[in-house]
């Protein structure tokens, strides 16, 4: 039996076990991970992030993210405002600003002196072969076959992959039936994650995010990095926009091309407990 402390945390609603791999020797597979995950046979969660020291100068952790079903994936948004909050809170660092290796680059939140944390989430990405995603060129708007209708989708990787159109309201917008079968489209290799963006004005929007393995979540931090990319690319939005969630709102800036992503929002712990495994 092995014993393992952990606190469950939430970024908009968007909840989280985090594990200290650090002090603590760590080893689930995806299937215990698929376990735990669970709403009503485990301790339930959207995604576990588990904190790891990392081996490469200059990078203070190492941060693994794991989907609900055991998956592991790039990147998670909300996550990383979390870990950064776990890791000052817990003492692994006395510092307010990290940099912290994930599957895909390094990013680098910082705890801000209100309670919120702002991440440097990196550059997004545009080539199909990022996504990685089916289509001939890189293009700003692309179309998708859906339900047998052709939707305007664009696709940005944030670490992981995202596919963003525009609806009139989020409210109405069909988002668990074109969710799933935008997440499992053929022309998605490594699947994705399906965000439907209300433009609201110029600096403002609302969202709702169908998370690859997840179904819908209250929020979904890279999702709204995604839209708001998307937007500013469509010529749509501003530099600085707030995005209204189920769960609330983040700010997200992006100064365009290579610039990083930048966003800012809280990060909650809920409570911390243990578990017998
Ligand atoms: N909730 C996250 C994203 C988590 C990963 C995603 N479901 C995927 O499979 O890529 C966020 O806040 O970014």
């Amino acid at each position: 039996m092995m014993k393992l402390n952990f606190s469950k945390m939430h970024g908009l609603g968007n909840d989280f076990m985090v594990i200290d791999g650090v002090r603590q020797t760590v080893a689930l597979s995806n299937e215990v991970i698929g376990q735990l995950g669970h709403r009503q046979f485990g301790i339930g969660f959207d995604q576990l992030l588990l904190v790891e020291a990392s081996q490469t100068p200059g990078i203070d952790f190492r941060y693994r993210i794991f989907n609900c079903d055991g998956s592991e994936v790039e990147q998670c948004g909300n996550g990383s405002r979390c870990f950064a909050r776990f890791v000052f809170d817990q003492g692994l660092t006395d510092k307010n600003e990290i940099a912290v290796e994930t599957a895909k680059g390094v990013i680098y939140p910082r705890l801000e002196s209100n309670g919120l944390v702002t991440v440097n989430m990196g550059a997004p990405r545009f080539k199909p072969s990022e996504i990685p995603f089916e289509a001939p060129n890189e293009a700003i708007i692309d179309p998708l076959i859906v339900d047998g209708q052709v939707y305007d989708i664009s696709v940005v990787s944030m670490g992981n992959p995202h596919a963003v159109q525009v609806v009139d309201d989020v409210d109405t917008a069909p988002v668990a039936l074109h969710g799933t079968l935008i997440e499992n489209h053929k022309r998605f290799p490594q699947k994705v994650n399906a965000g439907f963006m209300q433009i609201v004005g110029r600096s403002e929007i609302r969202l709702r995010v169908f998370e690859r393995a997840a179904g819908e979540t209250l929020a979904c931090g890279t999702g709204a990095c995604a839209a708001v990319v998307a937007g500013i690319r469509r010529g749509l939005l501003d530099e600085t926009v707030l995005v209204h969630t189920r769960g609330g709102d983040l700010t997200i800036s992006w100064a365009g091309n290579d610039a990083p992503v930048m966003m800012t929002g809280p990060a909650v712990t809920v409570f911390e407990g243990s578990i017998e495994l």
